[in-house]
């Protein structure tokens, strides 16, 4: 008679651990004594200790294989939010995760921790010190958030004690630190191109960056702490630094960090949203002829120009969560980690 093995409580998979925080989630996975699987359509690195599965997560049967013998399942891959795909996004972020939770009940996985984001529930207007409870975006800003909304809602719903497969989604908001490919890149290429002058604003509003170890840290007590009796089961948690700082304070820190002019002039935010959303709509009409992708985007200026800050009490409660890494610590090793970036480099 074949025996079922009963997979280690240790032995977990990463969907996405090719990317940014999929990476980093991995090597400190690793260092924990766990042994780790990758999941991705593209391997990025090699590492001991870790076995890559190359495919796409809307194939169940490909997954299936990098799922057996395994107890936690951490989904943190998407398509890039910045990609306007609303296609891509609906495969990828809502089909193939209706296939993620499909492949773990045919592999008897027992935990699934979604990285989901804060941004599901913000919609272009102030948010201080937001709650989990807070609705999700009636009109969210972008096809990336729609998506990601209903990721998270079916992988809460498919929470069962019952059938011993428990779920939680971390909602994360503005990662950075080494090897990010989006925040310190976007904003050097944009001083780069002399369009780091102006302040949207007054420049006071508070927003939360989360450096990416303390995300990592968030998701993995929240693997340790999902158990069938524990506040876990089916809830969301925002995973933040704990201290909302200036938009621009934040931006112009990293850019000086690296030899770059901090941004001085002021523009009014109604101003630049509305030109935002003109060149939006220009760029729509003309897609059939050309294709451009203005820098200020309506969702780049609505982030950069309102608060948009998050209470993580409910995880600190919860799973014992305190960030690892002061924020004033973070940008220091981040820009550290970014020589090549320097201007003048
Ligand atoms: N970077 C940020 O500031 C924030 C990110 N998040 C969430 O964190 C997660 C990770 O984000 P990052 O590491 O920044 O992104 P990333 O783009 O660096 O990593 C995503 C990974 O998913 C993989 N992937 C994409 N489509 C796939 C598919 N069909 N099948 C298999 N693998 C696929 C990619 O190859 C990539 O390695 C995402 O779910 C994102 O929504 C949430 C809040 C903020
Ligand atoms: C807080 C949060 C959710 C951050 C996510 C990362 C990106 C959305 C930002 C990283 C660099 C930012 C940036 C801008 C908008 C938001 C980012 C892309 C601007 C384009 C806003 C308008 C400007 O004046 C230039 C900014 C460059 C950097």
């Amino acid at each position: 008679m074949a025996t079922r093995i009963r997979p280690s409580s240790k032995r977990c998979t990463v969907i996405g651990g090719s990317g940014f925080l999929g990476r980093h989630l991995v090597e400190r996975l690793v260092d924990r004594g766990y042994t780790v699987n990758v999941f991705d359509i593209r391997q990025a690195y090699e590492l001991p200790g870790v076995t890559f599965y190359q495919g796409d997560l809307c194939d169940k049967l490909a997954l299936v294989m990098a799922l057996k013998e395994v107890s936690i399942v951490f989904h943190c891959a998407s398509p890039a939010p910045g990609s306007d795909d609303g296609a891509l996004f609906q495969r990828v972020n809502i089909d193939g995760t209706r296939t993620v939770i499909q492949a773990c009940h045919e592999a008897g996985v027992q935990k699934l921790i979604l990285t989901s984001s804060a941004s599901v529930v913000f919609e272009g207007t102030d948010i201080k010190n937001g709650k989990e409870d807070l609705p999700y975006a009636k009109k969210p800003i972008d096809y990336y958030t729609e998506t990601k909304i209903k990721q998270e809602k079916l992988v809460l719903e498919a929470c069962s004690k019952e059938k011993g497969f428990l779920t939680v989604a971390i909602r994360p908001h503005g990662i950075f630190g080494p090897r990010d490919p989006q925040l310190v890149p976007i904003l050097v290429d944009t001083a780069r191109r002399g369009k780091m002058k102006f302040i949207i604003g007054d420049g006071s509003n508070l927003v939360d960056f989360t450096y990416v170890e303390n995300v990592v840290h968030g998701h993995i007590l929240a693997a340790e702490h999902l158990k069938a009796d524990s506040p876990l089961c089916g809830q969301a948690y925002h995973i933040t630094n704990d201290e909302p700082v200036r938009f621009w304070d934040f931006m112009s820190q990293i850019l000086v960090g690296l030899g770059y002019s901090a941004p001085r002039y002021h523009l009014p935010y109604a101003l630049v949203y509305g030109i935002a959303l003109l060149l939006w709509f220009i760029s729509l009409i003309l897609r059939p002829l050309i294709q451009f992708k203005p820098t200020f985007s309506p969702m780049r200026v609505a982030l950069a120009g309102t608060h948009h800050y998050y209470s993580c009490a409910r995880a600190k409660q919860d799973m014992g969560y305190r960030p690892l890494v002061p924020l004033q610590e973070a940008v220091v090793r981040t820009v550290e980690s970014y020589p090549h970036l320097r201007n003048g480099e």
